[in-house]
């Protein structure tokens, strides 16, 4: 049975942190569509599910590498929008089971590194065991022996009956945000009307080597950047693989100081400025894409 809803593609299942901001996004206006992994979110965008939700970076462990990994090669999918959710780690296991007799814990990577002390601390013994995402690692739980225990949201113990919470807030920081991307799938597409959108306009520059050539760190485009009163937020490197080794792609985050009034006139001006920038950038050994404005 079709709803008529727009779907919405986050790394699933139900109970993730990803689900979570998509829903404090996009409500229940819309369809969640649960992948596997955050490569199959973005392979899972098309016209019938415009826009999926991925982790961007972590306040605590930082850059989503997985992430910036896929952004290398975006195709034509488009970051057009921010979120950024509290993450409150909780340790779960099957009921009854304490914490003396957990011999292997599993969680996504990202959460495993944010609560490195408590485990380092609290469970120094045990294995730790990348999953696909947090929620994965809770519905594993179910079918695993009682020496196991989860790192994910308390709401996995709600979601998934026979599993308890042990500890919660067991991150190395009490302050914990992860910021995600909202990603669509072609740049004709725009967030629609219902959402709130309470963040700056942004964009996102992707600098790339040409074909067989090397990058250095781009400094020419800070200063040109800088001369025009834009504001670089962040800038994230990754290796790019199909030109010589030890190439880099560059990724700048970047922001207008004066445009803080996101109405459609003056959105549309900062998409033309950036487009206008963009193309001021490129040299025969290097080229700059936009790969997001929102
Ligand atoms: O595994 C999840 O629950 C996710 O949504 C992924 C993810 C991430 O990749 O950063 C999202 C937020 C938290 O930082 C931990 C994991």
């Amino acid at each position: 049975m079709t709803t008529g809803k727009m779907e919405v593609a986050v790394l699933g299942p139900l109970g993730t942190y990803t689900h979570e901001a998509a829903f404090k996004f996009f409500g229940s206006e819309v369809v969640y569509n649960e992948q596997d992994s955050i490569a199959d979110v973005c392979g899972a965008l098309s016209s019938s599910v415009p826009f999926g939700i991925i982790p961007q970076e972590n306040s605590i462990f930082g850059t989503v590498v997985e992430t910036y990994d896929i952004l290398r090669n975006t195709g034509p999918n488009f970051v057009r929008g921010e979120i950024v959710l509290k993450i409150n780690h909780c340790l779960i296991v099957k009921k009854g089971v304490k914490l003396h007799q957990i011999r292997k814990v599993m969680s996504h990577e990202q959460a495993l590194g944010q609560c490195m002390d408590f485990l380092a601390d609290k469970l120094p013994e045990a294995v730790s065991v990348k999953t696909k995402s947090t929620a994965a690692a809770a519905r594993e739980l179910l079918d695993s022996p009682s020496d196991c225990a989860a790192i994910c949201s308390g709401i996995c113990a709600e979601l998934f009956p026979g599993l308890e919470i042990l500890f919660t807030s067991i991150q190395n920081e009490r302050s914990n945000f992860t910021r995600f991307h909202a990603i669509a799938y072609s740049r004709q597409a725009s967030l629609p009307h219902f959402l709130t959108i309470d963040y700056e306009m942004k964009a996102l520059l992707r600098i790339t080597p040409c074909s067989k050539s090397s990058l250095e760190c781009p400094t020419d485009i800070i200063a040109f950047l800088l001369d025009q009163n834009i504001i670089i937020g962040r800038i994230d490197r990754r290796p790019f693989v199909d030109s010589v080794p030890f190439s880099s792609v560059y990724f700048m985050e970047i922001r207008a100081s004066d445009l803080h009034d996101r109405s459609s006139h003056r959105f549309q001006a900062w998409s033309q400025e950036v487009e206008s920038i963009a193309s001021k950038l490129g040299t025969t050994s290097r080229q700059t894409h936009v790969i997001g404005i929102w």
